[in-house]
């Protein structure tokens, strides 16, 4: 399986460079994508009677056209009802030719129990809110319970984006082509979607390659080679050293659920940097954890000197005040040969807010340390307001912007984490569990992230890896999770990583 999405205007672009290069042409791509939304139906809803086929003016309305023709010709009794008649001399309008189910206006439509809609409206095309006649389609559907199959997308979703257009289809299946799509995956269009399947409709993986995009799946398929283990000669500290600051004594435990975290996903060592009034208080809970009294920027210095740590975490349990994002700004410029990655979270990410513009020219300086910064929405618009409040842009290319605006690999959290790099690649995770809506969850993620930075892991696969992982760790935990249950079920998560 492979794991790019395509932008509806990159899978223009792939279905271009297809017929381009032959032999198949227009309907021959529509025939090969009908006929995967049939054989849908056929193996999956065979009992449904009848199947109501929904068809829009353009090439996702040609798709359903074709179900509809083989459908009827699979013995199954369809109804075909549009909205438009396709453009003279279009693949869809060969398609509707082809199609011997009388055509009934779309204001006729009833489904009733036991039936089944194909969703064929709109796909890529969407190009404005769903309204009318077409809204009312949704809501009869919905008002019947009966299931839907979306041709491509659920008709209202937006395949670049996720967004919902004024009202959307609620797919039991959605069938798609080639590729999935960003509004497969993010929010709230992933809610409509229902199980994705991709069909291969003859669309070569260089052809999906040709198309420049640089947005993945997240999946351990392609970040797994880079995934470290421990060579045979390892001791604790080449297998990685990660620094975690921890909060005044009555914030100690978020830096302690990163540094377990952060052990958990196999740094050799983590010391956790405490302000001297709270090191009783880690310490009467850190065992294999190290303890270092930090009180100032020149006790972490003296503490960097003397451990060069590959990854400091910085943000957990801290808090927003100004100082804290000026201590932040004083790690960055001391990080020259002392250390190389700086995972910013929380309050970290906050406390920035107050010097933004420091920030973004200190995180492109020559020797700024690698950034990887873990915000959730809350923290994401405090630091990006700007982009967070462009309403033109998906979570998808906030991201991105925030990523080449802090020079930083940006993982934005929520049930479809986006996580970008300077350079334009991203990835959209999908195993994301309400579970992880705990407090002290997003600590952990800091130090799986650090913990696998600090093994060498490039910055951008580790972010990748760390998401999945968190994920990965929640589910397999369950119902009843709470933060510190998360270090321990990554164990399982690694060792089945390091196979
Ligand atoms: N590319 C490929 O490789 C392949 C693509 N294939 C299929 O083609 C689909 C894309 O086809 P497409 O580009 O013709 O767009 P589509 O979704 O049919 O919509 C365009 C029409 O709908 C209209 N319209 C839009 N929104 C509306 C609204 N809310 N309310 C009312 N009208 C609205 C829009 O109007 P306009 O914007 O022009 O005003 C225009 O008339 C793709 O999803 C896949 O199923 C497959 O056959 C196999 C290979
Ligand atoms: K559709």
């Amino acid at each position: 399986m492979a794991f790019e999405l395509l932008t509806p205007d990159e899978m223009t672009e792939a279905d271009r460079l297809t017929i381009g290069a032959g032999p198949v042409d227009g309907i021959g791509l529509m025939r090969r994508a009908g006929g995967a939304v049939a054989d849908l139906v056929l193996s999956r809803f065979a009992s449904a009677h009848p199947v109501h086929v929904l068809c829009g003016p353009g090439n996702n309305g040609g798709d359903g056209y074709v179900v509809a023709r083989l459908l009827v010709e699979s013995g199954v009794a369809v109804r075909l009802f549009a909205t438009g008649v396709p453009r003279a001399g279009s693949d869809a309008a060969l398609a509707a030719a082809e199609c011997p189910v009388a055509v009934e206006p779309l204001s006729a439509f009833a489904p009733e129990p036991g039936s089944l809609v194909v969703d064929a409206l709109y796909g890529a095309g969407l190009s404005k809110p769903l309204a009318g006649e077409v809204l009312a389609a949704v809501a009869r559907t919905v008002e019947a319970g009966v299931p839907v199959v979306a041709v491509d997308l659920p008709s209202g979703v937006s395949g670049a984006t996720g967004e919902v257009l004024g009202g959307a289809f609620k797919a039991a299946v959605t069938v798609t082509f080639a590729r999935k799509k960003p509004g497969h995956l993010l929010f709230p269009g992933r809610a409509h979607c229902g199980e994705v399947i991709v069909a291969d409709i003859g669309i070569s993986d260089a052809t999906v390659v040709a198309t420049g995009t640089r947005c993945l799946e997240n999946d351990p398929a392609w970040w797994r080679p880079l995934f470290p283990s421990p060579a045979n000669d390892a001791h604790k500290y080449s297998r990685g050293h990660v620094g975690v600051f921890s909060g005044g004594v009555a914030a100690t435990g978020a830096a302690r659920l990163s540094a377990m975290a952060a052990a958990r996903a196999g740094a050799g060592a983590v010391t956790v940097l405490s302000p001297g009034a709270a090191l009783a208080a880690n310490a009467a809970h850190l065992t294999s954890i190290i303890l270092r009294r930090s009180d100032s920027l020149e006790d972490a210095i003296a503490f960097l000197d003397a451990r060069k740590p590959a990854v400091l975490v910085y943000g957990p349990g801290l808090s927003p005040e100004p100082e804290v994002g000026r201590f932040a700004l004083g790690l960055m410029s001391h990080a020259s040969g002392r250390f190389g990655a700086l995972v910013l979270d929380a309050d970290g990410i906050t406390s920035l807010s107050h010097q933004r513009a420091a920030f973004f020219e200190a995180a492109k300086r020559p020797m700024a340390p690698a950034l990887v910064l873990t915000p959730h929405h809350g923290e994401f618009g405090r630091l990006f307001p700007d982009i967070a409040g462009d309403p033109s842009l998906s979570k998808l290319e906030r991201a991105r912007a925030a990523a080449a605006k802090a020079n930083a690999v940006i993982v934005y959290k929520g049930p479809d984490t986006v996580i970008a790099a300077p350079d334009g690649r991203a990835a959209i995770n999908s195993n994301g569990t309400p579970l992880l809506a705990t407090a002290g969850s997003g600590d952990v993620l800091s130090g799986i992230v650090a913990a696998l930075v600090a093994q060498a892991m490039p910055a951008f696969e580790a972010a990748c890896a760390a998401v999945w992982m968190h994920a990965e760790a929640a589910r397999r935990f369950g119902p009843g999770l709470i933060a510190e249950d998360l270090p321990l079920a990554l164990r399982e998560v690694v060792a089945r990583l390091s196979v």
